[in-house]
């Protein structure tokens, strides 16, 4: 099928069938419709922004260019205890350069919807909506009625998230950020408060110190990453103190206001704090108010799509992403993607299983986890043994010197011997977390972790004096 805009004609509406509709075009939705297009399915793609959604345009790609640009100047702060003398002036222009030119042509998603013509498909940018089962209403851009899809396959729900907006007086008439805005800016903001202390504003916050924004927390949450474990939290917050970033925990935000380019904010406390930016990182909110869920008996008011272990969350419907509730991690969604692909095409695959879903929050020290934390693990009712170890009294933390705080926690199930849950904080804590992953998932033995040879000195080989702490 070729590209088409569609439109109603006056002889009425546009009715043209397919195989599959994919609604909503995040990184797993653009992976099944290349991936059906591929099998030779007919594939329609409606996306009412970006084609690849979040990630690529204002979340992980874009941030973690951020990351490591202020990782670097973190690491030339290293310098004078290392080797000698560095000296660095910060500059943002590079770092806007490279995600605006690189990451996201500008904003741009051509790129990324020739790919999925190249594989067959036809793309709709606009609104689609479910119309009952097997169909799609499109809306077009400029308001008016696109063709509406009956797919004889079915359609797959993959329309994410937006940033949540806390009901706050006063802030919906202020000019605030969201990852959105924070990964267009052109300029770094004197000061900036965070609202938010979850993944997004821990990595924002840390990047925007390290380029010379003095930079406030408020965080609802009794600690930062409050879905990691607490030994994690306290050493982030250490680090953050340490960096010249005030963190405060149990706060509310009750009130902002924004004039001559200042924010004033006030705090549940009474406390008022004023900065020249405000961003506002506290959760998201899913796509599913104005998607038509109702059409096919499903609760539009909900906060996830339940799915079964294919992914089929009703007739002919399939769900991935954020909107699943398994984890709002772009490997979750190309991981869904796969396993729906599988059932939509007929071919073999495992079913989903979520045991062992890792993440990595890109502070510095990044902060991985997979699987349970312990009081998940003794939540649901298990007899836990846990070992922890502090990365930096490690050998390679040793040699590492600064910027090696970090820390190995392990879950184990004690009656089954297995690992449950991990956490591996500390310089490349995320890459640490790959063999923990694999514990976790495999259910590889504890006993069959203990006869394993650890490379000298690494920071993996901590997981070995971890296990030693097991108890
Ligand atoms: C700042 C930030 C940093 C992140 N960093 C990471 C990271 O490092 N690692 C990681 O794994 N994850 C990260 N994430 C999360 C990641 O971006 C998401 O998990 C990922 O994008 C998968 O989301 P999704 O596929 O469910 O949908 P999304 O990416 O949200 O895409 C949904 C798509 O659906 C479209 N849409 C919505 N409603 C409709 C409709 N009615 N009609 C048509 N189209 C519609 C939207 O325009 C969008 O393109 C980050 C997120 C943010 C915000
Ligand atoms: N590296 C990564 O993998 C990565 C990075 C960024 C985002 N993400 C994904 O995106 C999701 C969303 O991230 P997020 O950080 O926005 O959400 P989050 O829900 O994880 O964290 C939001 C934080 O804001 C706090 N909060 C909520 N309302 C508040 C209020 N009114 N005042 C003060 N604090 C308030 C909460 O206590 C919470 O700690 C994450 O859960 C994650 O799945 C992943």
């Amino acid at each position: 099928m070729t590209p088409t805009d569609g439109s109603s004609s006056e002889s009425g509406p546009d009715v043209r069938e397919v195989d599959l509709v994919v609604l909503g075009a995040g990184p797993g939705g653009e992976a099944i419709a290349s991936g059906a297009a591929a099998a030779g399915l007919e594939v329609v793609v409606v996306d009412r922004h970006l084609v690849g959604g979040e990630c690529p345009y204002y979340g992980c790609i874009p941030s973690k260019m951020m990351v490591r640009a202020a990782d670097a100047l973190a690491e030339a702060g290293r310098v004078p205890q290392l080797a000698g003398d560095a000296t660095v002036v910060p500059s943002w222009a590079p770092v806007h350069a490279r995600i605006r030119d690189e990451a996201t042509t500008d904003w741009d998603d051509s790129v990324a919807v020739d790919r999925l013509v190249d594989a067959g498909a036809t793309v709709h940018h606009g609104i689609g909506r479910l119309a009952g089962t097997g169909r799609v209403t499109v809306e077009l851009p400029d308001g008016s009625a696109g063709p509406t899809y009956e797919a004889r396959r079915g359609v797959v729900l993959n329309v994410g998230t937006r940033p949540a907006a806390p009901p706050v007086e006063g802030l919906a008439d202020t000019p605030y950020w969201t990852n959105r805005e924070a990964v267009r800016t052109e300029t770094v903001p004197g000061s900036l408060v965070v609202l938010g202390g979850g993944p997004i504003g821990s990595e924002m916050a840390q990047t925007f110190a390290r380029f010379g924004s003095r930079v406030t927390v408020v965080q609802h949450g009794e600690r930062l990453l409050g879905g990691d474990e607490p030994e994690a939290s306290a050493v982030l917050a250490e680090v953050f103190a340490h960096e010249g970033i005030r963190v405060m925990t149990g706060a509310e935000l009750t009130r902002a206001s924004y004039a001559d380019g200042t924010f004033t904010l006030t705090l549940g406390t009474g406390d008022e704090l004023t900065a020249d930016q405000l961003l506002v990182a506290a959760g998201r909110t899913p796509n599913l108010d104005d998607v038509g869920l109702e059409t096919v008996g499903l609760d539009p008011t909900a906060r996830t799509v339940e799915t079964d272990e294919r992914m089929r969350a009703g007739e002919r419907l399939w769900a991935i992403g954020d909107i699943t509730g398994k984890g709002a991690y772009t490997h979750v969604s190309m991981y869904q993607s796969a396993v729906a692909l599988a059932d939509v095409t007929g071919a073999e695959h495992a079913p989903a299983r979520y045991h062992a879903v890792p993440h990595t929050t890109f502070t510095d020290p990044e902060v991985g986890g997979v699987g349970l934390t312990e009081q998940a693990a003794r939540d649901a009712g298990l007899r836990v043994r846990v070992g922890t170890t502090p990365l930096e009294a490690s050998s390679r933390g040793f040699t590492h010197g600064p910027g090696a705080r970090g820390v190995i926690k392990l879950v184990e199930d004690a009656d089954r011997g297995v690992l449950v849950g991990a956490t591996a904080a500390g310089p490349a804590g995320g890459e640490i977390l790959g063999l923990l992953a694999l514990a976790v998932h495999a259910e590889v033995p504890v006993e069959t972790l203990r006869t394993m040879i650890y490379a000298y000195p690494t920071f993996h080989r901590a997981i070995e004096t971890a296990l030693g702490e097991l108890a």
